[in-house]
Parts: structure tokens; sequence; C-alpha cells
């Protein structure tokens, strides 16, 4: 089942070493048929170098794995959430990315300085809560999901505005219409999480992009007709 999609989640996978956006078993990437209100997604621990097409594991919506050998990435309950109430979602990836895990660590957001983060990132990329102990708990799996989705209801951002999240302690999750879309949200935002590090060590001065230019470069990237000054 799902043949195509598996070879296509596969190859987005393949894409996180390859960007050195993680290491050895870390990551991972799905992508949803939502006709069929299925993801496919990798499998868990098992090393890139080794990892084949046919080991990706295809779930519900539930988390539930429903086709594959192997156990399914122990992501599958955060990716399985954001499906379900994240409905313009395509695919969604996690890494380890070293830039993006000290701001997640650190429990700051990933402040949008420049014009490379607004032509990805409408706005900065926020830091979630950590899980709860009560929270951890509860689930019999690591849900981030209801974390994750709490941040963007409670701050009021568009989640594919700024398709991407720090969950505090662990790293950051991405998505887009299409996991090829995620894998690329990635690896931007490791690229501006490094250089926002470097601009706040080169000044105390508060240097976020203002708005119209957020307006401009986010617009013109996304194809809506924003001037100066005008929507
Ligand atoms: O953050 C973690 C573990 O703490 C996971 O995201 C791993 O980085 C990948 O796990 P699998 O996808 O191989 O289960």
């Amino acid at each position: 089942m799902l043949e195509d999609l598996k070879k296509y989640v596969y190859e987005q996978n393949m894409r996180l070493p390859k960007l050195n956006l993680v290491n050895f078993t870390w990551g991972n990437v799905s992508a949803v048929d939502r006709n069929k209100e299925l993801f496919v997604i990798k499998p868990s621990g098992v090393d890139y170098n080794k990892m084949k097409p046919d080991d990706m594991v295809v779930c519900d919506f539930d988390g539930k794995a429903v086709e594959g050998d192997l156990n399914p990435s122990s992501d599958t309950p955060t990716h399985a959430y954001l499906y379900k109430h994240f409905k313009k979602i395509g695919g969604i990836v996690h890494t380890h990315s070293p830039w993006a895990v000290s701001f997640a660590q650190a429990g700051i957001d990933v402040p949008a300085l420049g014009t490379t983060h607004a032509d990805t990132f409408y706005g900065s990329v926020p830091v979630s809560d950590a899980l709860t102990k009560k929270e951890i708990e509860s689930a019999y799996e690591y849900n981030t999901g209801v974390v994750i989705s709490r941040t963007f209801k409670e701050r009021n951002i568009d989640y594919m505005d700024v398709p991407a999240v720090l969950v505090r302690q662990h790293g950051p999750f991405t998505w887009g219409e299409t996991a090829d879309k995620a894998v690329y949200n990635a690896k931007v935002l490791e690229i501006v999480s490094e250089m926002d590090y470097h601009t706040l060590q080169l000044t105390r001065k508060s240097c976020e992009v203002p708005q119209f230019l957020l307006d401009k470069h986010y617009y013109r990237k996304h194809g809506r007709n924003a001037y100066y000054g005008q929507k």
C-alpha cells in the first residue's frame, strides 16, 4: 500500500543527513495521504545508511501502524496529532540540527532578524512549552503535538505562515504543503538559527526586521501582492 509515497518519504528522509540536519538515527520525515487518512513515516532507530523504501511504515491518524514490519518513528504520535489538527500540512520533519536545538534548549524563539528569515517564516519561529510531567505520564507515547498546537493557538500564529516550531528541551519540527518543502524549511531554520546566534553576539541592539519588510519578503515569495504598507 502507498508504495509511491513510501519511496518519496524514504527519499526525503535521506536528505536529512545529506543536509547535515541529523546524525546517526536522529530525526524523521513523514508525508500524508489525506484521501486515505494515512501517513508514511520512517522506521524507528534505523540507520539512514541501512534504510530502504520498503522499511517505511504506514500509520493512521491515531499514530497506529497499519502496514510495515518495523516500528514507526518514536515521534509518530506528534506527526499524527499535527496531521489531525493542522489540516493544510502535507509533510512533517523533525531534526536535531544543532543551532535550532540550541535555541530550543535555551527556550528562545528564533527571531526574524533579516530577509533570509522573512522569505520563509513570517515572523519569529516560536519555542513551545516542554511537555509537563503529567502530559508525559498521561500519554503512553511522547506526543509533543499537544504543546505545538497550544503554542500556535495561544500566540495566534498561522502555522502555514510560520511552518516551524522549537519544542523546548527537544528540538525543531517543520512542516509544509509537501515533505520536500518541510525539509527545505528545516534547512532554512538551521541556517537562520546560526545567523541569529552570531547576529546577537555582534550586537545587543534590537535588530528585528520591521513589519513592512517582513510583509514584502514573505508575500513576494508566497505570491500575495504586498507593497510597503499595503496588502
Ligand atoms: O528526539 C528523539 C529521541 O529523543 C527522536 O526524534 C529521534 O531523534 C529519532 O527517533 P526515531 O525516529 O528513530 O524513533
